[in-house]
């Protein structure tokens, strides 16, 4: 459960008469997510998600992601929608953390996945990335690969608690990574974090996506290639050809790939891995005390990033030029 900071009571009834959103009936704190605090919110009008922004969420950041939840609702796009308040803001203060409420998004994340929650997804993404062209406001992406070197400082001393030897791994990749990275490729926003837990269905349907607290304008490549690491590789981590191509063929009826796109994706595949691996490394080394969180397994990562090591190019993952 991803709680840092509990809300009392009170608190939480003060909160509420900022809104128009009815009288509180409960609030339960969520089970899933690492990032911030959230809560299920019934009030007398419905069910809302409240959410404490925390660790890394830089609060001159929240604009940018409460706007384009916005934006790509207008588009159409199914994603939460902001409440605001009755002075029209919705982001303010609670329990000494930014807070705001969102809609409640019905559906369930996938269990199992299967090759057609895939396709969806990439259908999905692809409109994401569309429907974001309007989009005015611009965030570069913090967890790009200038801040890993940094990131990887923070843990190197302690890797070899996760697995003998990881630390001159994770160097030597850099290394290669920093050399080999793709610059130039087409860019815009977006969603930086499309795991499983972040995307709902309704039975086969896609419903919408939620968690845009990455979110960031950076290669849209790179996110087909977070999603093929989040989606694509089955609980033993052998990788999934099929939930691949399936993804990738969605994507592109809606958003042709460039060359360069389709050429660069397993080193973005690379970046991606290594990407998820640091900041769960450094989550797993450095568990805050008191907070009710279940932290991710880096050698997940790990062990994905040494399928990409291996692979010969883009037909590893079932797809050509
Ligand atoms: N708008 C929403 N509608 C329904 N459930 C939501 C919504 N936002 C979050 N949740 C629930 O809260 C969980 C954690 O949210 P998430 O945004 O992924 O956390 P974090 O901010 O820690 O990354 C989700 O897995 C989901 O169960
Ligand atoms: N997806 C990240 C963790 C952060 O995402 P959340 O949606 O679970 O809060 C990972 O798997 O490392």
């Amino acid at each position: 459960m991803a709680v840092y900071t509990e809300v009392s009571d009170e608190h939480l009834e003060a909160f509420l008469t900022e809104y128009d959103i009815g009288e509180m009936l409960s609030l339960k704190g969520i089970a899933e997510g690492v990032e911030n605090s959230n809560f299920l919110l019934h009030t007398t009008s419905g069910s809302y998600i409240l959410t404490l922004y925390e660790k890394r969420v830089d609060p001159r950041d929240l604009p940018y992601f409460i706007g384009l939840m916005e934006h790509l609702s207008e588009q159409g796009f199914d994603c939460p929608l902001p409440i605001h308040g009755k002075d029209g803001k919705s982001l303010r203060q609670l329990c000494g953390r930014p807070a705001a409420i969102i809609s409640f998004l019905e559906g369930m994340s996938p269990r199992r996945i299967q090759p057609f929650h895939c396709r969806s997804l990439g259908a999905a993404l692809a409109r994401m990335h569309l429907a974001s062209g309007s989009f005015d406001m611009s965030r570069p992406n913090t967890l790009s690969i200038s801040s890993w070197r940094p990131l990887f400082d923070l843990s190197k001393d302690r890797a070899h608690e996760v697995l003998p030897g990881l630390a001159e791994e994770l160097d030597g990749e850099l290394t290669i990574l920093e050399a080999r990275w793709p610059e130039n490729l087409p860019t815009g926003v977006i969603h930086a974090d499309l795991f499983t837990d972040n995307v709902f269905f309704l039975g086969q349907d896609l419903s919408g996506v939620i968690d845009f607290y990455f979110a960031c304008n950076d290669a849209f490549a790179y996110d087909l290639a977070i999603c093929l690491n989040a989606w694509c590789f089955e609980p033993d981590t052998s990788f999934n050809i099929t939930k691949a191509q399936m993804m990738l063929k969605s994507y592109r009826e809606l958003r042709p790939c460039t060359e360069a796109e389709v050429e660069a994706l397993p080193i973005l595949a690379r970046g991606s891995a290594m990407r998820f691996l640091l900041t769960r490394l450094y989550d797993w080394l450095n568990h805050p005390e008191g907070a009710f969180v279940k932290p991710k397994d880096p050698i997940e990562y790990w062990k994905k990033l040494q399928f990409h090591q291996r692979v010969n190019g883009p037909s590893a993952y079932g797809i050509d030029l």
